[in-house]
């Protein structure tokens, strides 16, 4: 009976499959759309939904028309065009209301439900719409059940679309482009399903027939459609696509600023070869730690840290052999302290390390002796590297960052000065000792700008005959307010602030002027010895310094005799060597200074290209009949030497006794307060014209040491 009433419907399978599939597009294509309406920046945002919101809408559309294309009616059918326009604007201004509703950052209940009645209102609107375009009479009859579960198909749907739309929206990109397709089919299921119950509630009454019977043939029509629909679809996503590689690339390029920032602001803080904090940040962490330890009542240490010897390693090794070191005492240094404990690096050789918790005496020593030991083990392949440590304690030496620096810093300078290789906590009266240093410093470095700087002169006689054999330049700083101060004190300042180079251009400059204004007058000058410093013998420089100072007076270079420390030479043996034999080269003999005070000395003296080797003033001041082994120790040095081709000078000569001893023991030269004291320039200028010892009585001269009785020598 049924079956009478109405007419029989059927679906083209092909049109059914293909709504579908543009159903699922159109899914997907909502889905990526909320992705860039949520993703684009607010002004461009709009443009966005209304782009989408056509695309979406005509997807939608589409499938409803190409659905409504796929039934089969045994009678012509053709669409009224306006209805049909109607239909596709509701659709269009569903998809707006979706995508307008993803703008926001989060959907609450109220916005979710009321989103989803008004997208389903759309879309049940559009398929009504659209069925009410078919130009057929009489009306369709619609089954009221199908009718309200088309609507509540549309409602669900809409709901999940929007919900989905969400949830997608907070997951991580891994799979996200598989649960978009998951979600879409879900979706185009969905917007099929309407459209399908929605047809189902269709009926067509057994007297149905066209108004019209122009039209297009609906297949052709179904397929251009569709065609338009994938095409416009296509084009959205493409879109989209080109967006979002635009989004990344912007997202990758604003990490990389991000990254390139972070550097920058790493550098800022840290020292670019250790990767230890640099002053800012030690800064920073001193102020932190202060206010941390002042809150609980607590306190905290700070080591001061000086590298011994790291110096002559840099100048013989090389400058990346320092590098390197300097590099291992870093993670020697990380390795003992705490993660949470700072090491800094303070430039040069100087490090800090700020303790978060170590407080307790007996802690402190514990560290620093372990720090100690950890830059020893990591100076292994740099014999003679150590450190010189000094600890200062808060609250108790310092209140501020820069207080309790400072007091370390002192208590680090006391301990090089006092022995190296050792710590040594903050006293205060370290604290007068660095003041005056850091002013004398100041004044080294007026001083080497006016003629404060000066040279004496102690003669050195052959023990054969007497006679003058040369003289020792001794440098004199002549201060106005501290009068004569003596090169103890202030050539290792020179060392440490780095001043000991022009220092010595300074002394170089002097002798060499002398040396010419003395054979200007007519007087004969003997060979000067020139002390070169410890921490500039391997200096591959010197020797072209020293040919410069010779040639800019007009001096031959035998005219000068240089003086390096036994120390010095055996630290960094290749560089010296090389030093010592480019002199030879320039015809400058060398001198062995302080000999015996080394340890190793005797094994090196093989090696080293000098032609003079003194004695130190030590050995000679023993020698006398109470001590017998004394004379021994300076017999054998002196036959070794003369082995060796070396001439052997006594220093520190004081008493006629070891005048006697060094004459015995067949020493060559001799020099001591016992013939002169150091004397300036115009004074020492009555010892030229080649008089021997005792000939005028020059010990009798204020500059001899008192109370020493004018006698020459029995020589031979
Ligand atoms: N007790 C005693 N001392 C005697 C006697 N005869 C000489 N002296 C002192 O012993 C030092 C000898 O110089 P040195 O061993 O090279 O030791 C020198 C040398 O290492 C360094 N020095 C001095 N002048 C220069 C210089 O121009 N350049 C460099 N680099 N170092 C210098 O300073 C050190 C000390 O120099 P000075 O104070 O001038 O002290 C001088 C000299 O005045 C003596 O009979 N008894």
């Amino acid at each position: 009976m049924h079956a009478a009433r109405f007419l029989t419907q059927s679906y083209q399978p092909g049109l059914v499959l293909l709504s579908i599939a543009v159903a699922i597009l159109a899914g997907y294509a909502a889905l990526d759309l909320v992705n860039r309406v949520h993703a684009a920046q607010r002004r461009y945002a709009w443009i966005w939904i209304a782009a989408g919101a056509v695309t979406l809408g005509s997807g939608i559309w589409s499938m409803h028309f190409i659905g409504m294309l796929a039934l089969i009616l045994p009678i012509h059918m053709s669409y009224a065009v306006w209805p049909t326009a109607l239909s596709w604007l509701m659709a269009v201004a569903a998809s707006a209301v979706a995508l307008r509703l993803a703008c926001r950052t989060q959907l609450d209940r109220g916005p979710w439900f009321a989103g989803s009645a008004f997208m389903a209102l759309g879309i049940v609107s559009m398929h009504y719409t659209g069925m009410y375009a078919m130009e057929i009479t009489p009306g369709i009859v619609y089954d009221p059940v199908w009718v309200a579960l088309s609507v509540l198909v549309a409602l669900v749907g809409s709901a999940a679309a929007l919900g989905l739309s969400f949830a997608l929206r907070g997951l991580s990109r891994r799979f996200l482009r598989v649960r978009k397709c998951i979600a879409a089919v879900f979706m185009g299921i969905a917007i099929a399903g309407m459209h399908y119950s929605g047809m189902a509630a269709a009926e067509f009454p057994a007297a149905t027939h066209a108004l019209t019977t122009v039209g297009v043939e609906k297949s052709w029509l179904a397929l251009l459609i569709s065609s338009l629909s994938v095409v416009l679809l296509s084009a959205t996503l493409l879109a989209a696509a080109l967006d979002r590689r635009l989004e990344t690339q912007t997202a990758e390029l604003v990490a990389s600023l991000q990254e390139a920032n972070e550097q920058l602001r790493h550098s800022s803080y840290h020292d670019a070869l250790t990767n230890l904090a640099n002053r800012k940040l030690l800064g920073e962490r001193i102020s932190h730690e202060i206010q941390r330890a002042s809150r609980r009542g607590s306190g905290f240490a700070l080591f001061y840290l000086d590298l011994d010897g790291f110096k002559q390693l840099n100048d013989h090794l090389g400058h990346q052999a320092g590098d390197e070191a300097l590099e291992r005492v870093a993670n020697a240094m990380r390795e003992t302290v705490r993660d949470n404990d700072t090491i800094a690096r303070m430039g040069g050789d100087e490090f800090v390390v700020l303790t978060a918790e170590v407080e307790a005496a007996a802690d402190i020593d514990m560290l620093a002796n372990r720090l100690l030991t950890a830059i020893r083990e990591a100076g292994e392949t740099a014999p003679g590297l150590s450190a010189s440590i000094g600890w200062a304690r808060f609250p108790d030496h310092g209140q501020t960052a820069q207080a309790l620096v400072t007091a370390a810093d002192r208590a680090m300078y006391w301990a090089k000065t006092h022995g190296k290789n050792s710590y040594v906590g903050y006293r205060a009266e370290m604290a007068c000792q660095a003041r005056d240093e850091f002013h004398l410093r100041r004044e080294l470095g007026k001083a080497l700008e006016t003629e404060a700087i000066t040279v004496y002169y102690q003669p050195k006689y052959r023990t054969s005959d007497g006679t003058l054999s040369g003289a020792e330049a001794l440098v004199r700083w002549h201060h106005p307010q501290l009068g004569l101060i003596t090169p103890d004190r202030f050539i290792p300042l020179a060392e440490r602030s780095g001043q000991i180079d022009q220092l010595e251009r300074v002394i170089l400059d002097n002798v060499c002027r002398q040396i010419r204004d003395w054979r200007a007058s007519g007087l004969t000058a003997p060979r000067i010895s020139v002390n070169l410093s410890a921490a500039r013998v391997s200096d591959p420089q010197l020797p072209d310094m020293v040919q410069r100072h010779l040639d800019r007076h007009g001096i031959e270079p035998q005219a000068l005799l240089l003086e390096i420390t036994e120390s010095v030479s055996i630290k960094g043996m290749q560089e010296t060597i090389g030093t010592l034999e480019r002199f030879a080269r320039m015809g400058i003999d060398v001198a062995l200074d302080d000999f015996g005070t080394g340890h190793s000395s005797l094994s090196y003296l093989e090696q080293l290209p000098i032609q003079q080797l003194k004695i130190d003033r030590s050995f000679i001041r023993d020698l006398g009949p109470a001590m017998p082994q004394q004379a021994a120790i300076v017999s054998s040095i002196v036959t070794l030497a003369h082995n060796l081709g070396l001439d052997v000078v006594a220093e520190g000569v004081e008493t006629e006794e070891q005048l006697h001893y060094v004459v015995e023991l067949g020493c060559d030269e001799m020099q001591g307060y016992l013939f002169s004291r150091a004397v300036p320039a115009d004074r020492f200028e009555r010892l030229l014209g080649g008089m021997r010892y005792g000939e005028r009585g020059l010990n009798r001269s204020p500059d001899a040491a008192p109370a020493m009785p004018a006698r020459a020598p029995e020589f031979g």
